[in-house]
Formats: structure tokens, C-alpha cells, sequence
């Protein structure tokens, strides 16, 4: 960023400069669930400007003093931007059946035949590939708007529906961390690790689409990751800008640190 003599930036020019950056990304699910958010974020103004406001007056009453672990975690809207990232954003998880078992149905399915079952019979040893994605996206459960990206619907009562189904996941009606005695031993810590790294960025960025975004494709691997037209390296190109009142703060040091060196 050029900042002395005649080259140097207005206040204007600070707070609008738009940086391409490009996130590499290990494939590990709470990287690839940090990288959806923030995509997610760049796509949803609206939503990262109300995330913005949340944390920004947060920080304040903290008069500028770093969250505790229960401040973070009961921000309302951050833990409503992470849960609808998590309900949405998941790969398919797969096991071999250890010994037969029948597996009850919520609703009765039609056979070639045309038989109603209510329930299917899965000999030992059968690979299952599970769908947590139909499950956390489930229109009967959650309601029509079911496919949408929707932080909002976390801060109403959730679906009667969604209650009575008892979803065996063990977070949050979801079965995004399945459940039972391999669910995942890592959801809190996951929880934690998104919340505190999306409140840092997005407290003092702005995120928008980069010129690339039609060119993202996410792969829903086992671990989901975001790759580049045929480039196969995990990476997410993304716009990057200094949030507003960063902007504006950095935009007086810059013109301070000029007028010292005029
Ligand atoms: C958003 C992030 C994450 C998601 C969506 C996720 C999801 C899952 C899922 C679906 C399983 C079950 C896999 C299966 O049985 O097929 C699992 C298992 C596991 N996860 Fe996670 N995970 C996440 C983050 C983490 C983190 C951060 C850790 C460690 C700190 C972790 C540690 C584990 C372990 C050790 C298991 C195996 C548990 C067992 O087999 O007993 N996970 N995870």
C-alpha cells in the first residue's frame, strides 16, 4: 500500500481498497467449515455487516478487551452464522455395517414392485454411504426454505418437526458430527475454533466475491474443499478490504505517518 508523497492515499482510497487474496486450505473439516463461512459471508452482506455490528458492540462494552470463552460463545448471530454454516455444509460419511442390522425408515418407501417398506434389512459387512447432507437439509424437518443459507432461523424457536424427529446427532438436531460411539470427538473444540477466528477476521475485514467466484466449485469429498477451475490445490479466492471503521482509523495513521514524512 503506497502511502508518501505524491502517491499518497486519501481517506476514500483506504477504505475502499479491495484486495484479491486467495485462502489455502489443508484439508481438514473445520478448515473447509471456516472456508464455507467466510465464502458464505462474501456472498451475504447483509449477514456479515449484521455479524459485524454484533461483535463490534460486544468489543465495545468489553471496552476493547478480548471475549472470554462464554462471551464468544454466546454471541447469538456468531453461534447462528457458525450452526447454518455447519447444517449445510457437509460431506457424506461412509462405514461398513459390523453385523445385520434393519433399519427403520421416518417414512415408507416404494419398491419396484410397489410394496410399502417401513423398514430395510442391511446384511453385516454392507457399506453405508450416509447422507448428512439430506439429513440436515430435510424439507419435512426443517421447512421449505430447507436449502437456504439462513443464520436467521437460529434465532426463532426451531420446527416442532425438528423436535419430535429425535435426530440421534449430537449437536443441534444435526447430524453434521453424527452420533453414537464414533460421533466426533472434536465438535466443541471445532465450534470454538470457527467462532474465534471468524469474529477476528470479520471484525476487522470486509469479505466480497473475488473476479474468480464463478470458477470456485466446492468438492464434496469426504472432507469438502473449494478448488479453482481444474486447479485440484484446495484454495478459496476471495476479495479482502478493511472493515469500516478499521478503514478509517487506518486511513488517520496513514495520514499522519505522511505528514511526518513531508
Ligand atoms: C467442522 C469440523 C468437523 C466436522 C464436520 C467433523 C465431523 C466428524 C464426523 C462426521 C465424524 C464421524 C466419522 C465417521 O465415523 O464416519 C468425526 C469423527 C471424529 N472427529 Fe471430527 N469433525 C470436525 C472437527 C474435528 C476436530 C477439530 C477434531 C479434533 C480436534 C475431530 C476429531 C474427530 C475424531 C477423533 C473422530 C473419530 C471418533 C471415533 O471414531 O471414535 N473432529 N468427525
Amino acid at each position: 500500500m503506497k502511502a508518501s508523497g505524491e502517491d499518497r492515499l486519501d481517506d476514500d482510497e483506504v477504505l475502499s481498497q479491495i484486495c484479491e487474496a486467495t485462502i489455502l486450505i489443508s484439508l481438514s473439516s473445520d478448515e473447509s467449515a471456516t472456508a464455507r463461512l467466510l465464502h458464505l459471508l462474501s456472498k451475504h452482506p447483509e449477514v456479515q455487516e449484521k455479524l459485524r455490528l454484533e461483535l463490534n458492540e460486544a468489543k465495545h462494552q468489553k471496552q476493547g478487551h478480548d471475549f472470554s470463552y462464554d462471551e464468544l460463545t454466546t454471541l447469538p448471530y456468531l453461534d447462528a452464522v457458525c450452526r447454518e454454516t455447519l447444517r449445510l455444509q457437509v460431506p457424506p460419511s461412509s462405514d461398513c455395517v459390523p453385523h445385520d442390522v434393519v433399519i427403520p425408515l421416518s417414512k415408507p418407501i416404494a419398491g419396484l414392485d410397489d410394496t410399502e417398506m417401513y423398514e430395510i434389512a442391511v446384511p453385516s459387512g454392507t457399506l453405508i454411504v450416509l447422507s448428512i447432507f439430506n439429513a440436515n437439509r430435510n424439507l419435512d424437518l426443517w421447512g421449505k426454505d430447507a436449502d437456504e443459507w439462513k443464520p436467521d432461523r437460529w434465532l426463532s424457536p426451531l420446527p416442532e418437526a425438528l423436535a419430535e424427529a429425535r435426530i440421534p446427532g449430537i449437536y443441534s438436531h444435526l447430524m453434521t458430527f453424527l452420533g453414537g460411539g464414533h460421533s466426533c470427538i472434536g465438535f466443541k473444540f471445532s465450534q470454538l475454533e470457527m467462532k474465534v477466528i471468524i469474529s477476528v477476521l470479520v471484525e476487522n475485514f470486509q469479505f466480497s466475491p473475488s473476479s474468480k467466484d464463478s470458477e470456485i466449485i466446492w468438492q464434496m469429498t469426504p472432507i469438502t474443499a473449494p478448488i479453482v477451475g481444474r486447479d485440484n490445490h484446495a484454495q478459496l479466492p476471495i476479495g479482502i478490504s478493511l472493515a469500516i471503521d478499521k478503514g478509517f482509523w487506518f486511513s488517520i495513521l496513514i495520514g499522519n505517518y505522511t505528514e511526518c514524512i513531508d
